[in-house]
């Protein structure tokens, strides 16, 4: 059985506790979460994130100016953060950015970085709205030919995000953030109302499961970039959950403390497709969040208070360096 929940106003805890309770793809090994708990100091080590929230080294991919400019390009990065992974057996999408190789989201950043360097307007509203197929295709430029997965899925968000911006919100996510009035909570709320292409809600045997990853990542990655500070304070972070995207369920499984039913693993570990909206691909992502959520309260328990963000953050750190790891799932999706 899974532990009481205090507070869960997103309704992301809630709503996938019964799939992990139900599931019968994908399990828990509570001994594993244990061990993790314990072995979390050595494993995170004493670096762990800098204060910033934002691993040292990491902001050069992240266009920053401290201005409602940034305001709109963290919206725009966390409305495109998905699905960087090639068809089977094809090269991953990626960039050269300041002569380094970069793929996946460290390329998607480093592109949308790119971008404002060239004097592309990406924190501009109307431009979003109006964005042209060549040019997205400009930003997202890739030397090695590779076209970013899901293009014209990427080009309906950005003029979405234009078009909501100047319909809501006078082009300024700015004015979102402070219609937050500093909950993190009201802000994800917001975005899942405003923008249907942050609206990760699944259906689970006729019942509704909420993960909301892009518009949680969204709220992080703006108190992260902003130190906590003006459009980065929140007061109530510890009220988000993990983002349940495709590289956590991919480490925890390393760690063992995710457990996939043979024909399953098999199926991921061959890099087979799986079905958006499969019970086994909500079994996935409810058991990512369920397993961070015990990892958290054994870390309490074991004097190391963490937020479940924090957490997030540390295990797709981590997950970015460990090799040699068995596959992730491979879910096309517009939502992770
Ligand atoms: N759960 C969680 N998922 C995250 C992130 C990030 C990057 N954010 C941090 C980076 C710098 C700052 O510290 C930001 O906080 C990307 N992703 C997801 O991973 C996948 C991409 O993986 P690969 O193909 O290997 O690049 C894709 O689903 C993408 O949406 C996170 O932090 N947590």
């Amino acid at each position: 059985m899974l532990p009481a929940v205090e507070i869960d106003p997103l309704g992301v805890l809630s709503s996938t506790r019964g799939v992990v309770e139900e599931g019968e793809h994908v399990w828990m090994n509570s001994e594993q979460i244990q061990a993790l708990s314990e072995r979390w100091p050595e494993l995170i080590g004493p670096a762990g994130v800098s204060a910033s929230g934002l691993a040292a080294g990491y902001d050069r991919y992240h266009f920053f100016d401290g201005s409602e400019r940034s305001v709109n390009w963290i919206l725009l990065l966390d409305a495109l953060n998905f699905c960087f992974w090639p068809e089977k057996d094809q090269p991953r999408w990626g960039i050269t950015y300041q002569g380094e190789l970069l793929n996946g989201y460290w390329a998607e950043a480093a592109a949308l970085t790119r971008a404002v360097e060239e004097g592309r307007p990406i924190w501009d509203a109307a431009y979003l709205r109006d964005m042209s197929r060549e040019e997205l295709a400009l930003i997202f430029r890739s030397e090695q030919e590779q076209q970013i997965p899901l293009f014209e899925e990427r080009l309906t968000h950005v003029h979405e995000v234009g078009r909501v911006l100047l319909e809501r919100f006078d082009g300024q996510f700015s004015q979102a953030v402070a219609q937050a009035a500093g909950s993190a909570v009201r802000l994800v709320q917001l975005l899942v109302e405003a923008f249907p292409s942050f609206r990760d809600v699944a259906r689970y045997r006729q019942r509704e499961v909420r993960f909301f990853k892009r518009a949680q990542i969204c709220v992080a990655d703006l108190h992260a970039l902003f130190r906590g500070q003006n459009w980065g304070a929140f007061y109530d972070l510890d009220q988000l959950t993990i983002f349940a995207d495709y590289k956590l369920p991919q480490v925890l499984r390393h760690f063992g403390v995710l457990e996939y039913h043979p024909t399953l693993a098999k199926r991921i570990d061959q890099q087979e497709p799986l079905p958006a909206g499969s019970e086994e691909e909500i079994e996935i992502r409810a058991a990512t969040v369920w397993a961070c959520e015990l990892l958290r309260q054994a870390l309490a328990a074991r004097g190391l208070p963490m937020k479940a963000i924090e957490i997030d953050q540390q295990l797709w750190l981590l997950s970015q360096r460990i090799p040699d790891m068995r596959p992730y799932h491979r879910t096309r999706t517009i939502y992770y």
